[in-house]
């Protein structure tokens, strides 16, 4: 079965073909850690974790390079530094603030059940020239400017835009026609006012390393070129980020990556994620629209209750992932009757068969054919997630949930510390109502049945193959 993406550049699906099917490798942009991770900073981060799994599902565990950076230089970052910690030197609050959200934001995201990336680079770590020789801002940028594609000006050095005769293929934003539209500020220092900085000179009390160019600190685009190519090399297969990523930040680092290095290509697939909505605006930082992901897990702020990560998840995935989401608590609650509807099931599992299957989970999935073929069509996951429910075996549903990163297992962990919390275990209650009834005992078979629907169990009777009496449960909505 064929992989096929929707490439960005070429504007259209492709088939997926690695430049090497031995090392298949991706890049994604990663957070800026100033702050909690909001919902919308999620989605990225969910749907290339089910790219990544579906790449190794393909190609073998050991054949997928993932990397996923860490943006812990931005001006941003100063200014809460400066704001959350005012006693202290400035680089002691900037590390104090990005370890502390760095952290949150790996705790939140392992709790969406993302699997951590093969590297996660830190961009400070990639500014200067580094001992073992991977690549690094300083010394793309020296490229840039000796094959005459960058120039110092006004305390910075720029990117000479007009040197790319192809810039702005990935946006569709032509150089000639920015120009028709004149509506980026100039400033005066700059060639044309599209260039974009690559450096900049640091004041003392802002952060800085030393260059050729005097003690600065670099623009944000580069800090992606220099860490795909330290790991992935200079042309790799997937580039990937949210749609706001496309211009101008993806479009910029296209031009210094292929310009440094005289490729044809940063990467041969650029694929983007569209935005989850809160009535139908971009839920972001600056909108003040948002709920963390922290918030939705351990707070009572979304829809006035905690949200378990297989839920927020499930969620995600049932929106293909170039399509936007509005984020609702109505469609959180449609999700969790999905995944309830689905333990319900797994509750009539014996154990000796979970027991194997956990042991199998470990390994190489076994996904049936209709699962994979929506899949490989460019992650179709609503498809996939719809064809979950006609699935005939346990074992089918737990690999399938799987492979897009939910363990039902857990989730049915999660339901069952609700339940005994609430003091009570409906399993137990509808053993002994099927008890009762089998003695006949219709007051205490009523009576228990009233209990369940009191704490929102609604009962199904049925039989079982051998004519033997059987009831579900499912939690009303
Ligand atoms: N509402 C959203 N829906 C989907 N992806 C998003 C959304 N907001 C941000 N992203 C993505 O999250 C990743 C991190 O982006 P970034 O660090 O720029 O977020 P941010 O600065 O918090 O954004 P904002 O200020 O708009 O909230 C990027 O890949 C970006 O495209
Ligand atoms: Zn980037």
């Amino acid at each position: 079965m064929e992989l096929r993406l929707y490439d960005t550049l070429t504007k259209e699906k492709r088939v997926f073909t690695p430049i090497d099917p031995s090392n298949v490798r991706m890049y994604v942009c990663g957070p800026t850690v100033y702050d909690f991770a909001h919902i919308g900073n999620a989605r990225p981060v969910i749907v290339f974790d089910v790219l990544f799994r579906l790449l190794r599902h393909i190609y073998g565990t050991d054949h997928v390079t993932y990397v996923r950076n860490i943006t812990d230089v931005d001006d941003k970052i100063n200014d809460r530094a400066g704001r959350d910690f005012p006693g202290l030197p400035l680089n002691e609050a900037i590390r104090k603030v990005t370890e502390k959200t760095a952290a949150q934001f790996q705790a939140d995201v392992a709790a969406l059940g993302c699997l951590p990336p093969t590297h996660q680079p830190r961009a400070t770590e990639f500014v200067a020239p580094r001992a073992d020789g991977k690549a690094d801002m300083v010394t793309l940028i020296r490229q840039l400017i000796a094959r005459g594609h960058a120039y110092e000006a006004g305390g910075e050095v720029l990117f000479d835009v007009q040197s790319m005769p192809d810039y702005g293929l990935l946006s569709g934003r032509r150089l000639d026609e920015q120009k028709a539209g004149a509506r980026v500020a100039v400033d005066a220092h700059k060639k044309n006012p599209a260039d974009f900085v690559l450096w900049k000179l640091s004041s003392d009390n802002e952060p800085g390393w030393d260059s050729p160019w005097g003690r600065g600190r670099p623009g944000w685009h580069i800090e992606c070129s220099a860490m795909s190519a330290a790991y992935l090399g200079e042309v790799f297969d997937i580039h990937g980020g949210g749609l706001d990523l496309i211009f101008p930040h993806h479009e910029n680092e296209i031009a210094q990556s292929r310009c440094a290095h005289g490729a044809h290509a940063m990467a041969n697939y650029w694929m983007h994620n569209g935005f989850l909505q809160v009535e139908g605006e971009k839920m972001s930082k600056s909108l003040g629209n948002f709920v963390t992901i922290n918030e939705l897990l351990t707070t009572e702020k979304f829809g006035g209750r905690k949200w378990p990560g297989e839920v927020l998840r499930l969620n995600m995935l049932r929106t293909h992932y170039r399509q936007p989401i509005d984020w609702t608590t109505k469609a959180l609650e449609e999700s969790e009757t999905i995944l309830r509807r689905i333990c319900g099931r797994i509750k009539q599992f014996d154990y000796v068969r979970r027991g194997m299957a956990a042991k199998e989970r470990s390994g190489q999935l076994n996904l049936s054919p209709e699962i994979l073929e929506a899949l490989v069509d460019d992650l179709n996951t609503p498809l996939m997630v719809s064809r979950v429910g006609e699935l005939k075996y346990d074992d089918d549903f737990d690999q399938a949930l799987l492979s897009i990163g939910i363990d039902v297992f857990s989730y049915a962990r999660w339901l069952r510390s609700q339940e005994q919390q609430a003091g009570s275990n409906v399993d137990e209650l509808v053993a002994a109502r099927l008890e009762a009834r089998k003695r006949k005992d219709f007051a205490e078979s009523d009576r228990i049945r009233d209990e369940l629907a009191a704490m929102g169990v609604v009962l199904k009777d049925g039989k079982d193959a051998d004519g033997k009496p059987v009831t579900t449960w499912e939690i009303a909505r």
